[in-house]
C-alpha cells in the first residue's frame, strides 16, 4: 500500500452527530459519548494506525452549527480547523461528520467546509437509524453534488467506521492529487444561499418516507408536559438516591470486611512499630475508609449514564428553563449543572456552551454547590452513622435523607445564582434554544465503559491523592511522639504530634460551629479533595484508639463520640465549603483571571461558615 501524505484529520459536524462515538471506534479512545447537544467541549486527540504502518492524528472536536462561532466550544473548533492555535497547524484533512436523520441541518456545515477549500471527506453517519426511519440516501449522487468522497458510518457498531478508513487509506490520496474544479465562491455564502443550495441538494439524493416513531412524540407529551413532566423528573431523581442507599449495601459491606480482614491479618503479621501503624491505621484506615463507597459512586453514575445517552436531558432543560429564568439561569445551565452532580471541573467545563457571558459566569459561581460525588463519601458516612436504618412508608430514611441534601444544594445554587444577578451581573432572560434529539435505547458498551471509567478515575484519586495525603497526615499525626513518660492516662499520643497541636489550636475556630479537634485536623487535608477528609478521620480516630487494636469501622466511632448537632453541623459545612482546589484551579483557567476562583473561595467558605453555625445551634437548640 503506498504511503499517504496527510498526518492529521479533523473530525467536524453539528452537535450530536456522532462524532466522538467516531472517534472512540478510530482511536481506541474513551471520550465521553452522551445524546444531546455540547458534550465535547474541548479538543482531544488520538491516533489511528493504517495498515501501511503510518499513523494518522485524530482530532475530535465540539459540536458547530456553522463556521460563525457563537459560543465558546464552537470557536476551539473554528479555532483548530482554521489552524489559529498556537503551535499547532491546520488539519490535513477535514472530515465532516452529518447525521443522517438530520440532512437539512447537517449539510449547511459541509457546505461551509467545502467553501473553505479544505480537503474533505464527508461520513454520513447514523446510516442505521435512517435506514429504520425508511430513508433511502443516493450517495454517489451526494458524492457527485459536493464534489467530495462520502462514506457511510454507523459510529455505534463495532466495524461501523471502517469505510471511512479504507477510503482515507487508499481512495483519498489519488482524490486529492486530482485537479478539481473549484466550487467557487471562496467567501462566505449567505444563509439563504446554503438554504438553497442544501434544499437542492436534498431534492436530489433523498427518497423514501421519514417515519419518525409516533411512539416518540406520545413520550414527550408525557415527558414535558408541565405537570406529568416535573412528577416524572422528581420521581426519576428521588429513585436514584434511593438505589444509592439500598443496592450498595452488599457490596459496600464485603469492601468493608475486606479492609477490616486485612487490616486484622496486618496486624497479627507484623511486630508492634511504626511501619504497622503507617499500613494499619494510615493506609487501611484512611485509603480504606474511602474505599469502601466506590459501590454508591457507581450507582450514582449508572443512573447518570443512563439519563444522558437517553436523551431526556434536553428535555428537563426544557422544563426548568422557566425556573431557571426566575433565578436569572439560563436554561442552558441545566446540563452543566446536572454534570456537576459528577464532578464541578466538567460541569464547569460544559459551561462553554452558553453563549452570554454573565449567564456564563453565574452558571460557572453555582456549579460547586451541585453534590459532586466526592461528597457522597462524606455524606454515606455521616448518615449511615447517625440516621437509622428505617423506612418511612415507602422510603428508606437513608435514600430521602441523601435527596434533602442534594436538594438543599440545588436550592442554595438557585438563591446565590438568584442574588448574584440582582446585585451584580444583570442580563436579560434568553429564550432556551436546545436541540431536542430523539430518545435512544442507552448503549450497553456505552454504559459498561462509562462505570469503568469512573471506576478507574476514582481508584486513580485513591491510589494517588488520598493515599499520599494519608500518608503525610499519619507522619504529621505520629510526630512528635509524646514526651518520655507519657502514659495513656493523659490522653491519646496523637495530641501531642504536629497534627494534634494543628487541630487543637484550629478547634478554636471551629468549636463555634461543634467541630472537635479530630475533624478540625481532618479538613485540612480535606481541603485538596472531599473524600480526602472521611480517610482522615478514619486515620485519626485510628490513631486515637486507646488500645492498640485497629479502631473498628468509623461510623461506629463517630456515632457514638460526636452529638447529633455535630453531625449535621458537618453536613451543613460540607453542602457548601468549596473544599476542591482543581475546581477553583479549572475556574481560573476558563475565566482566565484570579478574581472569581477567589469570590467563589470566599463566598463559599462563609456560607459554609454561616449554615453550619445556624444549623449547629438549631439542633442544639431543639435539644433533638
Ligand atoms: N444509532 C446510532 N447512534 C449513534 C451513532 N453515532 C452516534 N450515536 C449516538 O448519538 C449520540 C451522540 O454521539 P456523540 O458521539 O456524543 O456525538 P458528538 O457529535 O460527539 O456530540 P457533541 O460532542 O455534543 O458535539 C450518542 O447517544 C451516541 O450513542 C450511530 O451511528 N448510530
Ligand atoms: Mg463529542
Amino acid at each position: 500500500m503506498s504511503a499517504i501524505t496527510y498526518k492529521t484529520i479533523a473530525l467536524v459536524g453539528n452537535p450530536n452527530c456522532g462524532k466522538t462515538a467516531l472517534f472512540n471506534l478510530m482511536t481506541g479512545a474513551r471520550q465521553k459519548v452522551a445524546n444531546y447537544a455540547g458534550v465535547t467541549v474541548e479538543r482531544k486527540v488520538g491516533s489511528l494506525r493504517l495498515k501501511n504502518g503510518q499513523t494518522l492524528s485524530v482530532v475530535d472536536l465540539p459540536g458547530a452549527y456553522s463556521l460563525s462561532p457563537a459560543t465558546p466550544d464552537e470557536e476551539v473548533t473554528l479555532q483548530v480547523i482554521e489552524g489559529r492555535r498556537p503551535g499547532e497547524a491546520a488539519p490535513d484533512v477535514i472530515v465532516a461528520v452529518v447525521d443522517a436523520t438530520n440532512l437539512r441541518m447537517n449539510l449547511r456545515l459541509v457546505l461551509e467546509l467545502l467553501r473553505m477549500g479544505r480537503p474533505v471527506v464527508v461520513a454520513v453517519n447514523m446510516a442505521d437509524v435512517a435506514r429504520a426511519q425508511g430513508l433511502k440516501l443516493d450517495l454517489q449522487r451526494l458524492e457527485l453534488e459536493l464534489g467530495c468522497p462520502v462514506v457511510e458510518t454507523i459510529a455505534v457498531q463495532q466495524k461501523g467506521h471502517l469505510q471511512l478508513v479504507e477510503l482515507l487509506e487508499a481512495r483519498f490520496e489519488a482524490y486529492l492529487s486530482i485537479q478539481r474544479p473549484s466550487l467557487g465562491m471562496p467567501a462566505p455564502a449567505s444563509p439563504e444561499a446554503l438554504q438553497r443550495d442544501v434544499r437542492r441538494i436534498l431534492a436530489a439524493v433523498l427518497s423514501g418516507n421519514e417515519n419518525r416513531g409516533r411512539f416518540q412524540h406520545r413520550l414527550d407529551a408525557v415527558v414535558m408536559h408541565p405537570v406529568w413532566g416535573l412528577l416524572v423528573l422528581a420521581t426519576v431523581l428521588f429513585l436514584i438516591f434511593q438505589a444509592v442507599f439500598s443496592w450498595a449495601a452488599y457490596p459496600m459491606d464485603a469492601i468493608k470486611d475486606l479492609m477490616a480482614a486485612t487490616g486484622e491479618w496486618t496486624l497479627t503479621q507484623m511486630p508492634e512499630g511504626p511501619l504497622r501503624s503507617l499500613l494499619v491505621d494510615g493506609v487501611i484506615a484512611g485509603v480504606g475508609g474511602v474505599l469502601v463507597f466506590l459501590p454508591q459512586i457507581l450507582i450514582l453514575f449508572f443512573f447518570i449514564l443512563l439519563l444522558e445517552d437517553s436523551g431526556y436531558l434536553p428535555r428537563a432543560a426544557f422544563l426548568l428553563d422557566n425556573v431557571m429564568g426566575k433565578v436569572g439561569l439560563s436554561g442552558r445551565a441545566f446540563i452543566p449543572l446536572l454534570s456537576s452532580f459528577a464532578c464541578a471541573i466538567p460541569g464547569i467545563m460544559a459551561t462553554r456552551t452558553i453563549a452570554n457571558w454573565k449567564d456564563r459566569l453565574a452558571t460557572i459561581m453555582v456549579a460547586p454547590l451541585m453534590t459532586c460525588s466526592a461528597r457522597l463519601p462524606v455524606y454515606a458516612l455521616l448518615i449511615g452513622a447517625f440516621v437509622p436504618e428505617r423506612t418511612v412508608g415507602w422510603f428508606d430514611l437513608r435514600g430521602l435523607t441523601l435527596f434533602g441534601l442534594y436538594v438543599a444544594g440545588v436550592l442554595s445554587a438557585m438563591a446565590v445564582a438568584w442574588v448574584f444577578k440582582r446585585v451584580w451581573m444583570k442580563s436579560s432572560y434568553q429564550p432556551l434554544m436546545l436541540e431536542l434529539p430523539p430518545y435512544r435505547v442507552p448503549s450497553m458498551r456505552n454504559l459498561g465503559l462509562g462505570l469503568w471509567e469512573r471506576a478507574r478515575i476514582f481508584m486513580r484519586r485513591v491510589g494517588g491523592i488520598i493515599f499520599t495525603l494519608m500518608v503525610l497526615l499519619w507522619f504529621l499525626s505520629t510526630y512528635p511522639a509524646p514526651p518520655a513518660g507519657w502514659t495513656e492516662a493523659q490522653g491519646p499520643a496523637i495530641l501531642y504530634s504536629a497534627a494534634g497541636m494543628m487541630g487543637q489550636a484550629l478547634q478554636h475556630v471551629f468549636s463555634p460551629l461543634g467541630f472537635n479537634w479530630q475533624i478540625s485536623i481532618a479538613l485540612v487535608p480535606g481541603m485538596a479533595a472531599r473524600e480526602v477528609a472521611v480517610g482522615a478521620l478514619g486515620t485519626v480516630y485510628s490513631l486515637s484508639a486507646a488500645d492498640n487494636a485497629m479502631a473498628d469501622a468509623l461510623s461506629p466511632v463517630i456515632a457514638q463520640g460526636w452529638s447529633l448537632a455535630t453531625a449535621y453541623s458537618l453536613l451543613a459545612w460540607f453542602v457548601f465549603a468549596p473544599q476542591c482546589l482543581s475546581t477553583l484551579a479549572v475556574v481560573r483557567r476558563e475565566t482566565n483571571s484570579w478574581r472569581y476562583p477567589l469570590l467563589m473561595a470566599a463566598y463559599l467558605f462563609a456560607l459554609a461558615y454561616a449554615a453550619a453555625f445556624v444549623t449547629y445551634r438549631t439542633t442544639l437548640w431543639l435539644g433533638v
